[in-house]
């Protein structure tokens, strides 16, 4: 599934245009006739249907999808909601076809003439405005997103809600507020993002008959169930315990065992063949407990605290993860310089690993082998001197500079989760639940992403397949012996085992 900004999305219209023959009329026939079998779950005979058209090639889909619902027997009134003068090219020719098939059309000139319309329906759909919008809402549009909004019926946006951009970093001041979105042919940044998503409710992408050899190809993409199957590691009969990879973690203080401990215990519940967690002493005697599989190196400390650097070769581990529970003191930074400049194999780090990193972006430039940041907004926006709510609203264009820029993985913790490559390419992870939305989530998922790195040999797909992990666990245990008020970390980790069970393949 591709995630694209509105000009990505007018480029691929072109494509089809140019390189299949496709004229716009047909694909807005297919547009129109693709929303409209989408829709038929969700609408019933018996309901009072108001649909708002505009003058773009978005109200061109509204004048197809009326005359497909009418045709179908469904109850609809059409409203264009600008004047006839707007309405050009696709769209005039959908407006005569509609009008030429016998059915009435009604145009609206002041605010108070659909009212009662609206009043009285059961399902809205706004076809006004799509990815062509522009500034804010103007003129009756406006006035029409507005008492929509206020009504009790449900509302349905085509493509996207009017009012919202189709892409990320715009604020939006007035917006259709759809309950469903039926999105064509791809999924629009700005479903994704803070804070346009809201306003789009539950959404499907619909397919258009786009020729989709011909289209250049995305760089943003949803990761889907597909994806994972396809890229899951395979541990073959034959394998030992040295073939899924020796893994070393790195973190802890004694007034913080937990965080390391539940990344250690993650890490080994995802299958990592060998463990070591490296940790102050202090912290390891709790720590130990809890993970009796792993082994443990302790670290110089002060007062419960990394102190100076990693006395250990630490060139014999396939892959590290380090910072969870480390705690933000200055004294732990060496420790973090110190395996940023070592560590020959792949490298994560999270939490207060990050928080130490600011200083020494550069040193991770340096690195030869790959480095994966775990951020969630705040500690990136402190890395990359932003606000949060610059970040979360525009999270794939600042994810994307800082991974081209330092040569980093980046994984953009949040509700929806961003994977950036150091080329630039970007994957979406929509698993997961607010039952995530705890302390020690984060922990689980760095030990999780550890585990998948030591086991896959593409970094990419390791992100992609332990932040699926990770959101299908909280979902699964949200459906079953958990709510998401009382789902905790370790419980995440101890359902590991059942989702891996369904990754039977
Ligand atoms: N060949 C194509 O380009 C296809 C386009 N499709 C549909 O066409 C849409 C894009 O069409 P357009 O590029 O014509 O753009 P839109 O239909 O999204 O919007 C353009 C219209 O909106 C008005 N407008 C812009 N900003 C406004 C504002 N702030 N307040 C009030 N009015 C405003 C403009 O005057 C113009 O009439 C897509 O979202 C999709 O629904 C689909 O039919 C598939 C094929
Ligand atoms: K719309």
């Amino acid at each position: 599934m591709d995630v694209v900004t509105a000009q990505e999305m007018y480029e691929w219209d072109q494509v089809a245009i140019e390189s299949s023959g496709l004229e716009g009329k047909l694909l807005m026939e297919n547009a129109g006739r693709a929303v409209c079998f989408d829709l038929e779950k969700k609408l019933s005979k018996h309901q009072k249907i108001v649909i708002l058209i505009g003058g773009g090639n978005n109200g061109g889909d509204g004048f197809v999808i009326a005359r497909t619902l009418l045709n179908l027997g469904y109850s609809i009134e059409a409203w264009q909601v600008v004047p006839d003068s707007k309405v050009e090219g696709g769209s005039h020719f959908h407006k005569r076809l509609l009008e030429n098939s016998g059915f009435p059309l009604y145009h609206l000139e002041q605010i108070t003439e659909i009212r009662e319309s609206l009043v009285g329906a059961d399902v809205i759909i706004d076809a006004m405005l799509g990815i062509g919008m522009k500034g804010r809402l103007r003129g009756l549009i406006r006035q029409v997103v507005a008492l929509s909004n206020e009504q009790e019926a449900f509302r349905i946006a085509v493509d996207l809600p009017s009012g919202v951009p189709a892409d990320e970093g715009i604020d939006v001041d007035q917006a259709f507020e759809a309950d469903y979105t039926c999105i064509i042919a791809a999924v629009k940044i700005s479903a994704l993002v803070e804070n346009t998503r809201v306003y789009y409710g539950e959404w499907n992408v619909v397919e258009i008959g786009l020729p989709v050899k011909k289209l250049p190809s995305s760089t943003r993409k949803v990761w889907q169930w597909e994806d994972a199957k396809r890229a899951f590691p395979k541990r073959r009969a034959n394998s030992h315990k040295g073939s899924h990879g020796k893994g070393l973690i790195v973190g802890g203080a004694a007034n913080m065992p937990g965080s390391i401990a539940m990344s250690a215990r993650a890490t080994l519940r995802s299958g990592a063949g060998l463990l070591t967690v490296a940790a102050p002493g202090s912290a390891i005697q709790n720590v130990a407990p809890y993970v009796q599989e792993a082994t443990f190196l302790p670290l110089q400390e002060d007062s419960g605290v990394v102190n100076g650097q990693i006395d250990t070769d630490v060139s014999n581990y396939d892959g590290v993860a380090l910072g969870m529970g480390m705690g933000r003191r200055l004294k732990s930074h060496k420790l973090v310089e110190d395996l940023v400049c070592k560590v020959e194999s792949p490298l994560l780090i999270d939490a207060d690993g990050l928080y130490q990193l600011k200083d020494i972006l550069h040193l991770v430039k340096e690195r030869t082998n790959p480095t994966v940041l775990t951020p969630h907004p705040g500690e990136f926006a402190h890395l990359v001197d932003q606000s949060i709510s610059t970040i979360v609203n525009a999270p794939f264009y600042y994810s994307r500079k800082f991974s081209e820029t330092y040569g980093v993985y980046t994984v953009l913790k949040g509700p929806v989760t961003i994977i950036t490559a150091p080329d630039g390419r970007q994957y979406v992870d929509l698993t997961g639940n607010a039952g995530l939305a705890k302390g020690g989530s984060g922990d689980v998922l760095s030990g999780i992403l550890l585990a998948m790195m030591l086991q896959s040999n593409s970094i990419m797909d390791a992100l992609n397949i332990g932040c699926m992990v990770h959101g299908l666990t909280a979902e699964m245990l949200t459906e079953s012996e958990h709510s998401m008020v009382d789902l905790l970390a370790t419980d995440l980790i101890e359902g590991l085992s059942q989702t891996f069970r369904t990754f039977s393949f």
